[in-house]
């Protein structure tokens, strides 16, 4: 879906990214993981376009990213960023109806597809709050129901892409399974999803590919399964740990 070719970004003497080669399978859900500055946003603002890249190249579905409209990236791909509030009020149900701007519908149509992407997400008990009066979890899920009604145009998500910056952060155990759920349901559907998050035992289980990236160089990437070892991760976090697989394990699917 996106691909990275020898991308690189520097501010100062400061190496962001180093010839980053990357490519993002269609219909997987890839995590990116690696320490505290590592580059990882980093990584989420150049494919967003909202850091300027000094050298390489990165396209989306085959075509340039420079080369895309603004408003069919924005159906195409949906951001959920690690911790934005927003400053002005106003209920959840007219903040969802703003993910539906770019395209033309009628209002009908919008409050369905709203009322059903937030009974899937369980939260339509909010639809008439102020967001402002949401906790830092509601809110987490608000964005959610907001980027999947960002990329809906039927039931087919495909050629769709999630992008999700520590979506977890702020959710209890129970919310965050809900959320992993809702993660591969999107994949389910035909979707991309591309996830950052600290929680490597979550993501492990969640990931089809995995992204390390170690002080700006993309330390290696491949499916969870060759990737996911205990060299790597100790290389990556700079850690001494184990890998064990435990008899109590709560599922998402
Ligand atoms: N515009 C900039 N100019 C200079 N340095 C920057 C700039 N943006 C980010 N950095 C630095 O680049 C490094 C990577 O930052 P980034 O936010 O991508 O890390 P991260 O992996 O997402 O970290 P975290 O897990 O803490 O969120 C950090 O050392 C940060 O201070």
């Amino acid at each position: 879906m996106y691909e990275l070719l020898q991308v690189n970004i520097q501010r100062g003497d400061k190496h962001l990214l180093q010839h980053f080669d990357l490519y993002f399978r269609p219909q997987k859900i890839t995590a990116i993981i690696g320490a505290n500055g590592a580059g990882k946003s980093t990584l989420f603002k150049a494919l967003l376009g909202d850091i300027a890249i000094d050298s390489g190249t990165i396209s989306f579905a085959g075509k340039a990213i420079q080369q895309w409209s603004l408003d069919s990236l924005s159906r195409h791909r949906a951001y959920i960023a690690q911790s934005f509030r927003p400053v002005f009020a106003m209920p959840v149900y007219e903040y969802l109806l703003l993910a539906r701007e770019p395209y033309t519908e009628s209002e009908k149509h919008s409050e369905r597809l709203i009322f059903d992407v937030a009974n899937d997400i369980g939260i339509q008990h909010k639809l008439f709050t102020c967001i402002t009066q949401l906790s830092g979890g509601e809110f987490q899920l608000v964005e959610f129901a907001r980027a999947w009604l960002q990329l809906s145009e039927n039931k087919d998500m495909s050629g769709k892409c999630l992008m999700l910056d520590e979506p977890s952060s702020a959710l209890d155990i129970y919310q965050s399974q809900q959320l992993y759920r809702h993660i591969l349901r999107f994949k389910d559907a035909g979707g991309t999803a591309l996830i950052i998050d600290h929680d490597v035992n979550a993501v492990a289980k969640l990931a089809d590919d995995l992204v390390m990236i170690n002080a700006g160089a993309l330390q290696t990437f491949g499916t969870a399964e060759d990737v996911f070892t205990a060299e790597n991760i100790n290389h990556c976090f700079n850690t001494q740990g184990h890998i064990y697989q435990h008899a109590y394990q709560l599922s998402y699917s």
